[in-house]
């Protein structure tokens, strides 16, 4: 598809920088605009046709890219950002992706080079569309089963979706709670507003606060620039709260008054802001026990429970396994553009009996591994052999090892427990993720959430020989 005579827009406060960027992207036969300020990007944004790709400049006087890539991200979440800056220190890139940009252009750049990048990001932005027709939903997202409890689970989100009520999902990890939270906004009046998604236990308790609700630039060391929180970019829309039963208790009180009263401050901020959002939260965690154990809330457990809807774990609904399998093993061939494999009977024998503790994300991830590695079209039960064990009875018992293992050690009169507890669970972890990333420390680190240098000051401890 030619993206010949695209509407390409260019702010930056520099007008040779402006000239010349414009001008390269004319010649190419964009259709371009310029502006010198994100205040007269968005104005112009708010009577003039959205654009097809904008590049923004990140320092400008008034608001700065990234804020006006927030108020982009919120508005038009589709149209395409492109980050220009000469700060290419990962604060900066990080800001950028994290605020949603596209892609990011460090200055001083080769005009042909940002020429090859608006192509690039047209040229996909097309291919999209054409896969996507908007009617049709991705194959990722559509809810798979028939099952009895899945049937009742359909009819409950075609029912909640019309309703702004909040709704509270429970159960075990990957049993489809993200997906169920985005069904219901997909077929809520909200979804053409933003689906926001926020995993409480990702993000260091430090920065959920600013994370959820925003700050001011200055509020505190380190916020150089004004944060858009999750809760306003979920503005008309839906913002999905995962892990809620991680949520530390400081801010459950908070939360609690922001559901109450709709309005909040942010961080270090005196404007109110008052938000419309459907809130829909997510935990794998039995909140009853939290609450009675003084861990969660009780008024915040209530108000969050207004409809709860109940995922039943694949081993409850094992009917749903073949459909499942055949559908993400679709996905894989689609990707890898080679036909789809299938499991021979034996293979979907094994796949019935299993008791899946990872639920329907194990099972996808196997099927992913198998149409990677397996070695013929039809899968035959040993392809499965070792894979079903490794992931199988033993990390679902993975707190009752823990518990007999500390029982033993009561029994013997242990001393320092908790310490030698978290020695070997950061031994194990550690070495998981390294086996998992090829030994490479710093992506370890990433994927377990800590810092490469937490990650080092383990290895040491945790590999020094002790002396006995
Ligand atoms: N019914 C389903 N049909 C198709 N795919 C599903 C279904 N349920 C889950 N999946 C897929 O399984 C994976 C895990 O689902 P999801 O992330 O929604 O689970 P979750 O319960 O939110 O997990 P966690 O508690 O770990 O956050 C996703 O890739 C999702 O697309």
């Amino acid at each position: 598809m030619s993206n010949e005579g695209a509407s390409v827009w260019v702010v930056d406060d520099d007008r040779s920088v402006r000239f010349v960027l414009a001008t390269a992207l004319s010649d190419a036969g964009y259709d371009v605009s310029g502006f010198d300020s994100a205040d007269a990007a968005l104005s112009a944004l708010g009577s003039r046709p959205v654009p097809q790709l904008l590049f923004t400049d990140v320092r400008m006087p008034g608001d700065d890219g990234l804020v006006l890539l927030e108020k982009i991200k919120q508005a038009h979440p589709q149209l395409p950002v492109v980050v220009m800056s000469a700060y290419t220190d990962v604060a900066s890139t990080a800001g950028a992706f994290r605020g949603g940009a596209h892609e990011f252009l460090s200055k001083p750049f080769d005009l042909d080079e940002a020429v090859e990048l608006a192509a690039r990001v047209l040229g996909e932005r097309a291919e999209a569309a054409a896969d996507l027709p908007p009617e049709v939903e991705p194959a990722g997202d559509v809810l798979v089963g028939d099952s009895p409890a899945m049937r009742q689970l359909f009819r409950a989100i075609g029912r909640l979706a019309q309703a702004p009520l909040t709704v509270l999902i429970t159960g075990e990890t990957g049993t489809g709670k993200e997906l169920v939270a985005r069904a219901l906004h997909r077929e809520s009046p909200r979804s053409r507003q933003p689906f926001v998604a926020l995993n409480t236990a990702a993000i260091p308790a430090e920065l959920l606060e600013s994370e959820l609700f925003g700050h001011e630039a200055g509020a505190f060391t380190g916020a150089a620039r004004r944060h858009i929180g999750r809760f306003e970019q979920a503005h008309g829309g839906t913002l999905f709260l995962d892990e809620i039963g991680d949520m530390p208790a400081s801010l459950q009180t908070r939360l609690l008054r922001v559901l109450a009263e709709g309005e909040f401050f942010r961080v270090g901020g005196r404007e109110l802001i008052r938000v419309d959002v459907r809130v829909i939260a997510a935990t794998h965690q039995d909140l009853e026990t939290l609450v009675q154990e003084g861990r969660f809330r009780a008024d915040l457990l209530h108000r969050l429970d207004v409809v709860r809807l109940r995922l039943p774990p694949l081993r409850e609904r094992r009917g749903d396994v073949p459909a499942l399998a055949e559908r993400f093993l679709h996905e894989a061939a689609d990707r890898f553009a080679a036909p789809p494999k299938r499991f021979s009977r034996p293979a979907t024998d094994r796949l019935l009996a299993h008791d899946w503790p990872g639920n329907v994300r194990e099972l996808e991830n196997l099927c992913w591994r198998l149409a990677a590695l397996a070695p013929a079209d039809t899968i035959t039960g040993s392809d499965l052999d070792g894979m079903l064990q490794s992931t199988g009875p033993a990390s679902a018992d993975w707190d009752a090892v823990l518990k007999a293992w500390a029982r033993d050690q009561l029994a013997a009169g242990t001393a320092d427990l908790h310490a030698k507890a978290r020695e070997r669970f950061d031994h194990a972890l550690l070495e998981a993720a390294l086996e998992h990333t090829g030994g490479r420390r710093t992506e370890a680190a990433t994927r377990l959430g800590l810092g490469r240098n937490t990650v080092t000051r383990k290895l040491g401890t945790s590999r020094r020989p002790r002396r006995t």
